[in-house]
C-alpha cells in the first residue's frame, strides 16, 4: 500500500531549480533512501514533504491526504515525523523530558487544566509519563533518563531525536543523515537499529545518508538525486551498478 506519493514536486529559488519534478512513491513498510552529492536537493526534497517549503509545483500525498503546503505541526499530526541532519534536542533537559515534551501533540487538556492539575491532565500526563519510558527502553535509552541530553554520547543523542519522533505516533519517519558525526561502531549498530524500529514500530522509513554501507545495507529502494533531477531509482544492487550513479559520484562528465 502506497504511504507516501509526491507528483512532480519541484523546488525553485529565484533562478536556481533545487528540485526538479521528484516522484516519490514509497510503500507502507518499505525502508527507501534519497541518495546524491552534495547539493543535490535532497534536503530541500524533505523540506518540502514535511511542510518547511511549500513546492513551487507538483502534490504531496500522505496516504490519502494532499499536504502540499500544509504547516509541518498539521503534517506531523497526520503520521510524518522526521528528525534532523543538525541534533536538534533540548540540550539542558534530561532525556525524558526531551520525549516527554515531544507528547505534546497528542494532549488533549489545554493549558489551564495542565496549570491547575485538573483530573484530566493527571491522567494524560501519566499515561504519557508511562509511554515516554516504553520508548526509553526500546531505544536503549532508560539507563540514562535523568542525564541532561547534552552528556549523552553523540550516537545516543540521535536515537533520543528518534524517541522524540516516535512519541508522535508516526507511521512513516523521515530521518535527515541519521550517521552523520557517528564513529565507525555507531554507524554499524545504526543499520540493525533502523531496522528494528521499523519492525518495532510498524513504521515506514525515508532516509537521507551519505555513508554508502548503511546504504546500500537497509535500503528496499534507493532514489539517487544529481542537480535536482532523479537520475536513478532502484534496489541497491541496481543503484551500485547504475552508469550515471557512478558518474555523478565520481564527477565525470555524460561525454567524458
Ligand atoms: N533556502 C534556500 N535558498 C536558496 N538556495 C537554497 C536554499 N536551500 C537550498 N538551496 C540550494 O539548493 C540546492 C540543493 O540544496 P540541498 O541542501 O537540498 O542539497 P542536499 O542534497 O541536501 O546537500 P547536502 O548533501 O550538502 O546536505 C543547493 O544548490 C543549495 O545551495
Amino acid at each position: 500500500m502506497e504511504l507516501l506519493n509526491t507528483s512532480n514536486i519541484t523546488m525553485k529559488f529565484g533562478g536556481l531549480t533545487a528540485v526538479k519534478e521528484l516522484n516519490l512513491e514509497i510503500n507502507k513498510g518499505e525502508i527507501v533512501a534519497l541518495i546524491g552529492p552534495n547539493g543535490a536537493g535532497k534536503t530541500t526534497a524533505f523540506n518540502m514533504i514535511t511542510g518547511v517549503y511549500a513546492p513551487t509545483s507538483g502534490r504531496i500525498f500522505l496516504g490519502e491526504s494532499d499536504i502540499t503546503g500544509a504547516k509541518p505541526h498539521l503534517i506531523t499530526k497526520k503520521g510524518l515525523a522526521r528528525t534532523f541532519q543538525n541534533i536538534r534536542l533540548f540540550k539542558e533537559l534530561s532525556v525524558l523530558d526531551n520525549v516527554f515534551i515531544a507528547n505534546h501533540l497528542h494532549l488533549k487538556s489545554n493549558i489551564f487544566e495542565a496549570v491547575l492539575h485538573l483530573p484530566r491532565y493527571k491522567k494524560e500526563k501519566k499515561s504519557i509519563l508511562e509511554k515516554s519510558l516504553f520508548l526509553l527502553e526500546k531505544l536503549d535509552l532508560l539507563s540514562f533518563k535523568e542525564d541532561k541530553a547534552k552528556n549523552l554520547p553523540y550516537g545516543m543523542q540521535r536515537r533520543l531525536e528518534i524517541a522524540r519522533a516516535l512519541a508522535t505516533n508516526p507511521q512513516i519517519l523521515l530521518l535527515d543523515e541519521p550517521a552523520a558525526g557517528m564513529n565507525p561502531r555507531e554507524t554499524d549498530n545504526l543499520t540493525s537499529f533502523i531496522k528494528d524500529i521499523r519492525d518495532e514500530f510498524e513504521l515506514t522509513i525515508f532516509l537521507i545518508e551519505h555513508h554508502m554501507s548503511v546504504v546500500m545495507g537497509i535500503s528496499d529502494r534507493i532514489y539517487v538525486l544529481d542537480h535536482g533531477v532523479t537520475i536513478a531509482v532502484g534496489n541497491p544492487y541496481e543503484i551500485q551498478n547504475d552508469q550515471r550513479v557512478i558518474e555523478a559520484y565520481l564527477g565525470v562528465s555524460e561525454d567524458a
